[in-house]
C-alpha cells in the first residue's frame, strides 16, 4: 500500500478548440473541484491541433503519477478521432468512463467497470434518492449516445429495469414513451418531448443541456429536451433544467476522482 498522505486528488482536464459550451461545462467542473479541494490542471490545445499532439498530452497525464483523472472535453473537432483519444486514456483514470473497456464491462452482468459514466450515474443516483423504484419498471431511454444515452440504458437494465432505447430512426416515439414508467431524453433538441408523450404518474429525467438564444433576444439561457411546462402537469417526478440532472453529473465527477485516488493509494 502507498501512502496517500499530504497528498491531494487531481483531475487533468483537456480542451481542444473553442466551443462555448464546452468552456461552459469546463468552467462548472473547474470551480466545483475547487470547492472540494480537487486540484485541476487544464490544458487547451487550438481548434486545428494534430491528432498526435493531442495524444501526446494525454499520454503525459497518464504518466504522471499526480494525476488521479483525466477528462478530455467531448466533442472533440471533426477531423480527430475521438474513438482513438478516448482509448488511449488509461484505464484507472479514465473518470468520464468513456474508455471502450470501461463501457463494455458495465454491459456484462457481474463485471465491474472502474468508472461508470457521470450524467448515467447521476440519473441512477437520483431516482431510489428520491423513492423511485427502478426494479421492474418499464423505462424508455431517447437518445443512444456513447457519453449519456448508451451507458444509461445499460445502468437501468443492471437495475433490472425492461429498457427500450429509442432513437433518431425511430417513428411515433411518443407510442412507445406514453407506456413507460421512467422516461431519460438525451436528444440534444430543446422541448422535442411533449406532455401527451408522457404516461399520467411516469417519472421523467431530462438530460438535455440545450445552450439557446434567450427569449429576451440578450445572451443565452439552458434548456432541457423536455417540454417542462407540459410534462411536470402529468409527471409524478421530473428534473427541471437547470437545476436537475446537471449539477449531479459534476457531482459524480468529482465522486469518480476521488475513487481513483483511493484506488491509487490501495484505499479500496
Ligand atoms: N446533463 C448532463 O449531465 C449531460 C447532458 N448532455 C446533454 O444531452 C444532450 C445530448 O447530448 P449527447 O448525448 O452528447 O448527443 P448526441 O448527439 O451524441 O446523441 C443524441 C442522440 O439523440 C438521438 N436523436 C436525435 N434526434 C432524435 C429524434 N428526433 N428523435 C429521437 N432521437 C433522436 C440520436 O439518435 P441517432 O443515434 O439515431 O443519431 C442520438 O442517439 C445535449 O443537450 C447535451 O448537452 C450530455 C452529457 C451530459
Ligand atoms: N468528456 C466529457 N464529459 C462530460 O461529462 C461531458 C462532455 N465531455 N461533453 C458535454 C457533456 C455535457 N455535460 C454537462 C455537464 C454539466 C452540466 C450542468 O452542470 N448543467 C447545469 C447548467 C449549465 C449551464 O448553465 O449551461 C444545470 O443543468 O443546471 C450539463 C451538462 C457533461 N458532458
Amino acid at each position: 500500500m502507498k501512502s496517500g498522505i499530504g497528498k491531494f486528488p487531481r483531475l487533468a482536464v483537456v480542451l481542444v478548440g473553442d466551443r462555448r459550451d464546452s468552456h461552459t461545462f469546463i468552467h462548472i467542473k473547474l470551480k466545483a473541484c475547487d470547492q472540494v479541494g480537487i486540484e485541476t490542471v487544464a490544458s487547451q490545445l487550438p481548434e486545428n491541433c494534430d491528432e498526435s499532439e493531442l495524444l501526446d498530452v494525454v499520454s503525459g497525464f497518464n504518466e504522471d503519477p499526480d494525476v488521479h483523472g483525466i477528462l478530455v472535453q467531448l466533442p472533440l473537432p471533426q477531423h480527430l478521432d475521438e474513438e482513438k483519444i478516448i482509448n488511449v486514456v488509461s484505464l484507472e483514470k479514465d473518470v468520464d468512463g468513456f474508455h471502450p473497456l470501461n463501457i463494455g464491462n458495465l454491459a456484462i452482468r457481474g463485471r465491474k467497470p472502474f468508472f461508470v459514466p457521470c450524467a448515467p450515474k447521476g440519473c441512477i443516483e437520483l431516482l431510489p434518492r428520491h423513492g423511485v423504484e427502478i426494479k421492474g419498471k418499464r423505462a424508455v431511454i431517447i437518445g443512444r449516445s456513447k457519453i449519456v444515452g448508451l451507458p444509461t440504458s445499460l445502468l437501468l437494465q443492471r437495475h433490472h429495469a425492461t429498457v427500450s432505447v429509442l432513437h433518431a430512426y425511430m417513428k411515433n416515439p411518443e407510442h412507445i414513451t406514453s407506456e413507460a414508467d421512467i422516461v431519460v431524453v438525451d436528444v440534444g433538441v430543446p422541448n422535442i418531448v411533449c406532455g401527451n408523450w408522457i404516461k399520467k404518474g411516469a417519472v421523467v429525467i431530462d438530460m438535455g443541456t440545450n445552450q439557446v438564444k434567450d427569449p429576451s433576444g440578450h445572451g443565452f439561457c439552458v434548456s432541457g429536451d423536455v417540454c417542462f411546462e407540459e410534462a411536470v402537469k402529468v409527471a409524478s417526478a421530473i428534473t427541471p433544467v437547470p437545476g436537475g440532472v446537471g449539477p449531479v453529473t459534476i457531482s459524480m465527477l468529482l465522486s469518480n476522482t476521488l475513487d481513483s485516488v483511493k484506488r491509487a493509494f490501495g484505499m479500496v
